[in-house]
């Protein structure tokens, strides 16, 4: 089986037939493998092109330059993090990959920084004006893109059109730019290590060079080959959590660039507000289904799987 297609403008369309049909595929998809590619998004080619090469101007920077904005020197996760700094696979070697985290920027001293430091407050933001121009470009267009798909998700799990979009006043949604240089030897395969997501849905913008996977339900590990103008877009832990394992979050890996090839990818990881109450959904328990999990807080479940993936956290952890 491979990766399924689902067309936003037909999700979004004013036309009740061709949004139903395509809500229907869509809620097959999120069942059956957890993740799809969407096409005809409001995400056109030219912020495409503006995104790859602020990615580039960025990532080409000298590093004294890069750790000027450390993710280390962050206490709410943004900013720049070297190759060797996450490692998603506990087994495997570290991720070969440097990254970039944004999100809503709040001062350090606004209340909800003040309350969850460790998931709000201020950005650290790169120097270049044309690089943060077009990532707040992008953030504005995938937001918008993430929140019609969570509207035509609640839709297709029957339950009110705002049921997740609702919870997005002071979300948590982190933009990420990934760089993956070529690895350092021939055995050193490990892009980004086998995970899952740890929040609702990702919107994933690949370049044409290839490597991530995506583990099948029979155990194979299936390509997601990219498709120009596609955005490949998965479910993660929270949403499988909020839909009592009826949609599923499922794991995929990078494979590390080879020789003399750089791989560019943005991930866009759809987090509602830290206080949103994730508890089973009504319409995915029933006597014979109860419900499988406590409701847990929305930031409370992010936090402790970032502390679990990155190393300078899990140092904090011990220090304390
Ligand atoms: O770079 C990719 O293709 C995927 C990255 C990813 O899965 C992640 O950052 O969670
Ligand atoms: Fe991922």
């Amino acid at each position: 089986m491979g990766i399924p297609l689902i067309d936003f403008s037909k999700l979004t369309s004013s036309d009740t037939g061709i949004r139903a049909e395509q809500i229907q595929l869509l809620d097959k998809a999120c069942r059956e493998i957890g993740f799809f590619y969407l096409i005809n998004t409001d995400i056109d080619q030219a912020l495409v092109k503006r995104m790859m090469s602020a990615a580039k101007r960025f990532f080409a920077q000298p590093t004294a330059d890069k750790v000027k904005i450390d993710i280390k020197n962050s206490v709410n996760h943004r900013g720049y993090g070297g190759v060797g700094e996450e490692q998603l696979d506990e087994v495997h070697k570290a991720d070969w990959k440097e990254t970039f985290d944004m999100a809503l920027d709040l001062p350090a001293d606004h209340p909800l920084a003040q309350k969850y430091p460790k998931m709000y407050g201020p950005n650290q933001n790169p120097t270049d004006p044309v690089v943060m121009e077009t990532l707040h470009d992008y953030y504005v267009t995938a937001f918008g893109v993430s929140q019609d798909l969570l509207k035509a998700m609640a839709e297709a799990l029957q339950l009110e059109a705002d049921f997740f979009s609702r919870c997005f006043t002071d979300h948590v949604t982190v933009l990420r730019m990934i760089h993956y240089p070529p690895r350092p030897s021939i055995e050193h395969d490990n892009g980004a290590g086998a995970h899952t997501d740890y929040g609702c849905v990702t919107l994933l913008l690949q370049d044409d060079i290839g490597g991530l996977e995506v583990k099948h339900r029979n155990g194979e590990w299936v390509q997601a080959t990219p498709m120009e103008g596609a955005l490949v877009v998965n479910i993660g832990d929270l949403m499988q959590r909020w839909t009592n394992d009826e949609y599923v979050s499922t794991a995929h890996r990078v494979r590390a660039s080879e020789t003399g090839v750089h791989r560019y990818s943005f991930p866009f990881f759809v987090e509602p507000d830290y206080e949103t109450n994730v508890a089973c959904v009504p319409t995915c328990q029933s006597s014979t289904s109860p419900a499988k999990y406590a409701p847990i807080l929305s930031g409370d479940w992010i936090q402790s799987r970032f502390d679990a993936t990155y190393a300078y956290r899990d140092a904090e952890k011990v220090d304390t």
